[in-house]
């Protein structure tokens, strides 16, 4: 059985920790009928991003006029640029009880908890502060200033690990999606657990 709305699950976690190797890699297998929201974002787009498929690259007016317009689910300014998550598609596609996936960093996350603690928060954690900088190093998309300004931001994140309900460490790509895959999966059968209860209930009544 199949609980009514889908679930809300969100990944986070400072910049350069794999939160996108990890999210691709899981998306990967189909057979787990989950959906991505894509972000919008005033970033420039990398060498290689597609717009609507890895974020919907805008203006900085355009950003802030649908801020106005509340069209967010959350919104953050994250190293000199805005993202944020279209609320449109998030409600469209719990309403409709399928899984949606959220790639976002610490400030969004915890506006998400707020509007849906019902969700499931997963904070992606490096095996150090130095594989960190390594990983975001070799990436090759950033320069040395940014570099810098998102291992700042980063010691805050990191701190803010505990307001999460789980913590996974990325040491590997494949043992990282196989944590995250136990906990949807986990999740889904406590929630189906509960809604049996709950129906068993109703009809002894
Ligand atoms: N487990 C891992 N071991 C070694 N390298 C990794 C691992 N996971 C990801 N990487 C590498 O680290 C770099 C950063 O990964 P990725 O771009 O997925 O991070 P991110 O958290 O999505 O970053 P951002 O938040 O800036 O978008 C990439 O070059 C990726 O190949
Ligand atoms: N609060 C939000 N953060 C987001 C969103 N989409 C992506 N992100 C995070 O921003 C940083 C930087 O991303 P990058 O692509 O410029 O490296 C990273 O942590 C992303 O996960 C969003 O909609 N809201």
């Amino acid at each position: 059985m199949r609980h009514e709305r889908g679930l809300l699950i969100v990944l986070s976690g400072p910049s350069g920790v794999g939160k996108g190797t990890v999210r691709k890699a899981i998306f990967e297998n189909k057979d787990l009928d989950l959906q991505y929201s894509i972000s919008m974002t005033t970033r420039q787009p990398r060498e290689g991003e597609v717009h609507g498929v890895d974020y919907f690259f805008t203006t900085k007016e355009d950003f802030q006029q649908r801020i106005g317009e509340n069209k967010f689910l959350e919104w953050a300014e994250f190293v000199g640029n805005f993202y944020g998550t279209p609320i449109e598609y998030v409600e469209k596609t719990l309403s409709e009880g399928k899984d949606i996936f959220l790639e976002i960093e610490v400030q969004g996350a915890l506006q998400v908890k707020k509007a849906f603690p019902e969700g499931i928060f997963i904070f992606l954690a490096p095996p150090s502060m130095s594989e960190l900088q390594n990983r975001i190093v070799t990436r090759g998309t950033e320069t040395e200033d940014i570099i810098l300004n998102r291992m700042n931001a980063a010691k805050e994140e990191i701190e803010m690990m505990d307001a999460y309900d789980y913590v996974v460490e990325n040491d590997q790509v494949e043992l990282a999606c196989e944590r995250i895959k136990a906990i949807m999966i986990s999740e889904h059968l406590k929630r189906e657990r509960v809604a049996n209860y709950y129906k068993r209930m109703m009809e002894a009544e």
